[in-house]
């Protein structure tokens, strides 16, 4: 495969008002490939200054953005969508080098990150406002939706470039310029982006890519009373600190975090669709994503019968190796603290009195990659009840009835995605209503798509991305009340 500078849309550089820059202080990141270690490219390390700059870029191009028409912002994004997937090749490959996911994943990754930017194209053109009856006879009342100015945004190196455009697709149509930190381990995907929005007509200030010292550019984002949104997906220990910085200015914010998904299965399941299931909630992108499941709970009617058919399904299914290589779907981890997470997290099991049936330990190719596991008859003592794993672990804990299931179920600070395999209707809606998470999948392990409202409750964030809710992220509402005399 070509090297990343051979890749066409390979920008080495930060992006700031149409201008591809290196960082003011010439201070460079390296960024490795998770498969091999080796350095794949540098990219400018920027800081508060470089920021600021970008803010001050943004809030420039913001009246001429917003001036537009619903429609002639959505032609815009859907000339970069059509870029997106006439490049997707070039796109996934940038992906795999800096983030290891398999090359059909990370095209896969381009085409949802893709499909948020026409998502958004048409919900451009229906923001609507309202009139509502007025209580005197003399007046009328009008409401408005108004774009909330200049976002700042931060994100994650799992998904590398759909949580840019998650965010950015709904910033933009709803008439918003903004600022985005990309994660250090991933970000190529991010000036590759910049690079067809300049190609689509982004105007200039529109879109700022600004790579770099992240604490650092964080507090320009929310130190900065211009800046009038903070939109964040991490770690909820970061989130949480962008909340507390947001205050300053009473910015809105919206915040995708952490989760701990249960994946239950009851006696009355389908045990064949409920393995297929979890193979697909488990092991997306090596187990990291914040949708994972990150525990089974099995009733123990069924826990063994469920434990051999997903033993064999992993054993069948699964194979480890670099990104680039025919036919592997489990890459390596992006860096050797997740290496010795998941390590961790299994050593805590077993010693606790789990029951190891697969794996166990790193995979035989050495560095970042890692067999996947499967240990059964866990606890709730256990770390992997309670932490993000981040890999592929599979912990199969039992419960007794459905009482106790959402009882274990619920048992976490976090809330975001959640699974149940179960038929009986009653059961289903008994279940889907008292789950606490602000995403429920029934009787399947995928969720995530541009139509759904995308996001958690408690520790895993505030606000929805995707689905007609998520341009409201971006939106102001403003009352008008007139006096006819
Ligand atoms: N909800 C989700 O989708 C995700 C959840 N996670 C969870 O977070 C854990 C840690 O992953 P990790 O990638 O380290 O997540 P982080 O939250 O550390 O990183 C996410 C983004 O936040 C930036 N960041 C890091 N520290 C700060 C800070 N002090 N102020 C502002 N921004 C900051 C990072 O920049 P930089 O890269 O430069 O450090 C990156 O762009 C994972 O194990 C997982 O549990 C992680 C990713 C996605
Ligand atoms: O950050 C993540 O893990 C993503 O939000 C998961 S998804 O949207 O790609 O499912």
């Amino acid at each position: 495969m070509e090297s990343l500078q051979e890749n066409s849309l390979f920008r080495p550089f930060a992006y700031i008002d149409g201008n591809w820059v290196a960082a003011d202080s010439g201070e460079q990141i390296e960024v490795d490939d998770p498969a091999t270690g080796e350095i794949v490219g540098r990219m400018p390390k920027l800081g508060r200054a470089e920021t600021e700059r970008a803010i001050e870029a943004a809030e420039s191009a913001w009246p001429a953005w917003r001036a537009l028409t619903a429609q002639e912002r959505a032609d815009t994004l859907m000339k970069w969508y059509d870029l997106m997937l006439e490049h997707q090749d070039e796109l996934a490959a940038i992906m795999t080098a800096e983030q290891g996911k398999p090359l059909k994943e990370a095209a896969g990754e381009i085409a949802y990150a893709a499909s948020f930017l026409r998502w958004f194209a048409e919900e451009a053109r229906r923001v609507y406002g309202d009139t509502i009856p007025a209580a005197k006879s003399n007046q009328r009342i009008v409401v408005l939706k108004q774009p909330v100015g200049v976002v700042g945004a931060i994100t994650p190196w799992n998904f590398p470039s759909s949580m840019i455009t998650r965010k950015a697709a709904a910033a933009l149509a709803a008439g918003c310029p903004i600022v985005i930190k990309p994660a250090s381990q991933t970000p190529f995907s991010a000036t590759a982006l910049a690079a067809l929005a300049e190609q689509a007509g982004v105007p200039r200030g529109v879109f700022n890519v600004v790579p770099g010292r992240a604490s650092e550019i964080a507090k320009a984002m929310t130190e900065s009373p211009v800046v009038r949104k903070i939109t964040f997906t991490g770690s909820t220990e970061v989130g949480s600190q962008l909340m507390a910085g947001a205050a300053e200015h009473i910015q809105k914010i919206s915040l995708e975090l952490g989760g701990n998904a249960p994946f239950l299965v009851f006696e009355d399941a389908d045990l064949d669709a409920a393995v297929e299931g979890a193979m697909a909630s488990k092991f997306r992108n090596a187990g990291q994503t914040c949708v994972c499941t990150n525990r089974f709970l099995v009733q123990s009617s069924v826990i063994n019968a469920f434990s051999e058919k997903l033993a064999a399904a992993m054993n069948s299914e699964l194979h480890v190796g670099p990104g680039t290589e025919e036919g592997v779907n489990i890459g390596p981890l992006i860096d050797d603290d997740a290496v010795a997470k998941v390590s961790e997290h299994i050593q805590d099991a077993v010693d606790k009195g789990a029951e190891l049936l697969l794996g166990g330990h790193t995979h035989p190719l050495g560095g970042r990659f890692f067999t996947p596991t499967l240990v059964s008859h866990a606890n709730a003592d256990m770390k992997v009840a309670h932490e993000e794993t981040f890999g592929p672990l599979a912990a199969v804990l039992p419960f007794d009835d459905e009482e106790d299931a959402v009882q274990m179920a619920n048992d976490t600070r976090f809330g975001l995605a959640s699974y149940f395999y179960a038929n009986d209707l009653s059961r289903v809606w008994r279940v889907a209503e008292a789950l606490e998470y602000g995403m429920v999948g029934i009787n399947t392990g995928l969720i995530s798509n541009a139509s759904a409202p995308f996001g958690g409750v408690k520790a895993s964030g505030l606000g929805r991305e995707g689905s007609k809710y998520g341009i409201d992220e971006y939106m102001e509402t403003k009352y008008l009340c007139m006096d006819l005399g």
